[in-house]
């Protein structure tokens, strides 16, 4: 692994030395005043006169972007490094030959008048971080490298092994370094090639696989190295150009976070926006510059409508939990943020969805959002990693608490139960949330809450209140199902279960992250029978296992019951991956619209087991009220 750094730093030594024999001399030596716009390539430059403008090379493309500046991926410096070797380079993403050193080498961060980057990796000085041992370093990533990897669509390029790979840019590479990062997890190593290569995205891994960083390492090099056209300057209007949806206030704050680190001295400047907090302050600091809007879609209608930001130069639109931004509660609100507002259409701007799960009939939708994308899977749709383990534990209603208790007080024997070790609680209804919080309180085990009807600063006191250790236990509705990252729970409780499978994958997803190991544990009984065989298969497919009286569930039940999304149409869990290799959705046969044209698929799954999928239904899905309510 360390040879992969040293690779990074040898190329960055020769990198600096072509950038400098390739430059020669006209660079701006003074900081421009705040009223005028400074692309981000030009932002980190040294304040000297030995660096010149960039020879734009403008590298042929295989898309269609270049109305909106250079094309994505395409435009680099000193013209294309021959040791990326992505395919159909036409279309690729030759980089800068320098390596970007021009401006990647000066500590100095944003060239924002008054503005100065704080350090987001705390105290650490500025020196080149080795990665360390103990942590991210790829431990247990490798019980990630055999799960099997689908790929769809025409000319996907290939996966990547080392970060050293490919050429993300020394400020880029060494933020990579400061986070730990060792070797890019398996949705990166396929990821990040695909969208620096200026391709759509739907993709689609396991809860804790990397997701985030998949999409913002190309988004935050691109910006750095493309060649953008002059944003206009509205009297009070920001031009983002790259934006960053999620469906909730805490998970945006979370991308807002990490994109900060990876972003740190780039020029890149990362922007959050989220309701319930005074949007003076996040007004304030727009209009200090924005490259990347991270935002909750209630929040970025407001802002748009007020004209305070437009999309008329995003050049990337990257949705996280793409899935549940399309299903029914978000769908509206994200049509008319990408299709009624001012945002170029598909082709134009490069668009990337990620999820742990993808139903099909969401696919289907997504795909009005996307250009002749590549379709990636890493793991099945939908799976759980086996990292975490499973249990189900048939418990009536009113023997819940009782349940819970004893299993909390099995934990603080075992020595579980430390400020190393916490414990999340997923329940239906925010009262009962409130409930059971108070409830464990009064019996001796520090918990708070997090849920829709909560003040936004109440919310964020718990969850840093969790997250510190000091009360262990968290109760939350799906608010904090998706996308959280908080180190160290090690167990998910799901005392109530949801009425959809996918839900559970992204609840017991909060433990058993980038190569850790967690346990989830459900309390089920007959309310929960309709997910009985979901769940049976879910569990089996991770290698878990199911008990008898689950199993036997799992046999009365038929699929399509209660709110059971994977029910629908579209061909069940285990059916076909890639929608548009779904008969059903393959309107001419052989070669369809949605590909245009030839697809590699490269799948190795083995066919659907036991006719699943085959139960009647339609996408019946959707959320009770009460669970809708708890998102942005
Ligand atoms: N290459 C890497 N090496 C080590 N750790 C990594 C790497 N990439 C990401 N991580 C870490 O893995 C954890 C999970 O990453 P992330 O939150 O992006 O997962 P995700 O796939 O988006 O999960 P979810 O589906 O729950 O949203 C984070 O703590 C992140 O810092």
């Amino acid at each position: 692994m360390r040879t992969a750094w040293a690779d990074i730093a040898n190329s960055a030594a020769d990198n600096t030395a072509a950038a400098s024999s390739a430059n020669d001399g006209v660079g701006s030596t003074s900081r421009p005043a705040r009223s005028s716009y400074v692309p981000p390539h030009l932002r980190n430059r040294p304040p000297s006169s030995d660096l010149a403008p960039p020879a734009f090379t403008g590298v042929g493309s295989g898309n269609d972007r270049s109305a909106y500046g250079a094309p994505a991926g395409g435009s680099r410096w000193a013209g294309p490094r021959a040791d990326v070797g992505r395919p159909g380079s036409g279309g690729g993403a030759p980089r800068f030959g320098g390596g970007g050193n021009g401006w990647n080498n000066r500590s100095g961060g944003w060239d924002r008048g008054r503005d100065r980057e704080v350090n987001p990796f705390g105290d650490e000085d500025d020196a080149p971080v080795e990665p360390d041992a103990s942590e991210n370093t790829g431990i247990n990533f490798d019980a990630y490298e055999d799960i099997p990897v689908e790929t769809s669509g025409d000319n996907v390029p290939p996966p990547v092994n080392t970060f050293a790979d490919i050429d993300l840019g020394d400020a880029l590479n060494q933020n990579i370094r400061r986070c730990k990062y060792v070797k890019p997890t398996p949705v990166q190593r396929h990821a990040i090639p695909i969208s620096l290569a200026g391709r759509d995205l739907m993709a689609c891994a396991q809860t804790g696989s990397g997701k985030t960083a998949a999409f913002c390492f190309p988004i935050i090099s691109g910006i750095m190295t493309g060649q953008m056209a002059q944003r206009p300057r509205g009297a009070r209007t920001v031009f983002p150009l790259a934006l960053i949806l999620s469906p909730t206030r805490e998970l945006s704050c979370q991308i807002h976070e990490e994109a900060k680190k990876f972003s740190y001295q780039t020029g890149v400047r990362v922007v959050v926006a989220y309701g319930g907090a005074p949007i003076n302050q996040q007004l304030r600091d727009l209009e200090r510059g924005v490259d990347i809007l991270v935002a909750t879609p209630g929040r970025l209608v407001d802002l748009l409508e007020r004209a305070r930001v437009s999309l008329q130069m995003i050049r990337y639109l990257a949705l996280d939990e793409a899935d549940r931004m399309l299903d029914m509660g978000f769908e509206p609100q994200i049509r008319k943020i990408v299709e009624q507002m001012d945002m170029p259409p598909p082709g134009v701007r490069q668009t990337m969805l990620f999820s742990a799960t993808f139903p099909k009939e969401i696919q289907r939708l997504a795909s009005d959002f996307l250009s002749k994308y590549i379709f990636l899977a890493v793991g099945r749709v939908g799976s759980s990693t086996d990292l975490i383990v499973q249990r189900v534990e048939f418990v009536n209603e009113s023997d819940k608490r009782s349940h819970l208790m004893d299993l909390l007080h099995a934990q603080r024997e075992n020595g579980t139960h430390g400020k190393q070790s916490l414990t999340l609680v997923f329940v239906e209804t925010k009262k009962g949330a409130d409930s059971l919080e108070h409830w464990l309180c009064m019996n001796g085990f520090p918990a708070t809450t997090i849920h829709g009807d909560r003040t936004q600063q109440e919310r964020e006191y718990a969850l840093r209140s969790f997250k510190s250790g000091t009360t262990p236990i968290l109760v939350a509705t799906d608010v904090a199902a998706r996308g959280l990252d908080i180190p160290h729970v090690s167990h998910v409780v799901n005392f109530d279960l949801p009425n959809d499978i996918d839900d559970y994958v992204h609840r017991i997803g909060r433990t058993g992250r980038a190569g850790k190991s967690g346990l989830a544990t459900a309390f089920f009984n007959e309310n929960n029978s309709n997910m009985a065989r979901s769940l049976a298969e879910l569990m089996q497919e991770s290698n878990q296992e199911v008990p008898d009286w689950l199993s036997r569930y799992a046999a009365r039940s038929a699929y399509g019951g209660g709110k059971n999304r994977r029910s629908g149409g579209g061909g069940g869990r285990f059916g076909g991956r890639d929608f548009r290799r779904d008969t059903s959705y393959n309107r001419g046969g052989g070669s369809t619209d949605y590909y245009g044209g030839s697809n590699n698929y490269s799948g190795g799954y083995g066919a659907a087991p036991g006719g699943y999928g085959a139960a009647p239904g339609g996408y019946g899905g959707g959320y009770g009220a009460g669970v809708a309510s708890a998102w942005d």
